[in-house]
């Protein structure tokens, strides 16, 4: 069964208010830029209180020796599972596999947020799923646990790596607003042992009696 991982992109003190009810429930909670920044320690070590797996959303993108710098201190706070851009290159791969411990590492192929258009003004040659399959065999290749891409790309990507923990977020219920995701996955159409965590922030923060809809869902696949 794949692992359902809660985004909290909450102001601090709802996000304490969200931790504590959740307590016991088997989730992975994912602290990002909006908790971290202004409280880190604070958040992170709550997180590990409660019995929770920590998922650090930093998405690290830099040269190498900061990278390595960033695994550590990851490290160091407990982290099950860090995010860092693939597209940081293959030498802050590989420093960041050394040194990374007990921390899964997670390469971010291409956001979830962009579309095919939005490579090609980047400057991206080829399409969005090629540029996804040669970030991830670069990625696997130096030794990352797994990557985060869509739904869409997923079943692909498990088919070339099986080895790879598959992290997929833009997940929705039917239904639901899919806001500023545009490679979106509706939890209904999740496909049978191809995604590994699924992560969903706003559609379970609008209402968190959703979480038990979401378990039940990923417990049928
Ligand atoms: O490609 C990516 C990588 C990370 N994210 C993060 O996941 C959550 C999704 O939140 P929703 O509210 O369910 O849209 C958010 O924290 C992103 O930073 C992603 O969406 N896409």
């Amino acid at each position: 069964m794949a692992k359902l991982c809660l985004a909290l992109d909450l102001p601090s003190e709802k996000a304490k208010e969200v931790l504590f009810s959740l307590k016991g429930y088997p989730l992975v909670i994912k602290v990002g830029y909006k908790l971290f920044i202004s409280h880190h320690r604070a958040i992170t070590d709550l997180v590990k209180e409660l019995g929770f797996e920590l998922f650090l959303d930093l998405k690290l993108h830099d040269i190498p020796n900061t990278v390595k710098e960033g695994v550590l201190s990851a490290r160091d706070l407990g982290a099950d599972y860090l995010t860092l851009h693939i597209l940081s290159g293959k030498q802050a791969l590989r420093e960041a596999v050394k040194v990374k411990g007990n921390t899964k590492l997670l390469g971010v192929s291409v956001l979830t947020s962009l579309t095919e258009e939005d490579l090609e003004d980047l400057g991206f040659c080829s399409s969005l799923e090629e540029e996804v399959v040669r970030l991830v065999s670069l990625g696997m290749s130096e030794g990352i646990d797994g990557v985060v891409c869509s739904g869409l790309e997923a079943p692909k990507i498990k088919d070339l790596f099986p080895h790879a923990f598959v992290v997929v977020p833009g997940v929705r219920f039917r239904g639901d607003e899919v806001q500023d995701q545009k490679r979106v996955l509706f939890l209904e159409d999740l496909p049978k042992g191809v995604v590994d965590m699924v992560v969903m922030g706003r559609s379970l923060l609008e209402n968190l009696r959703r979480i038990d809809r979401a378990l039940e869902i990923l417990h049928e696949r």
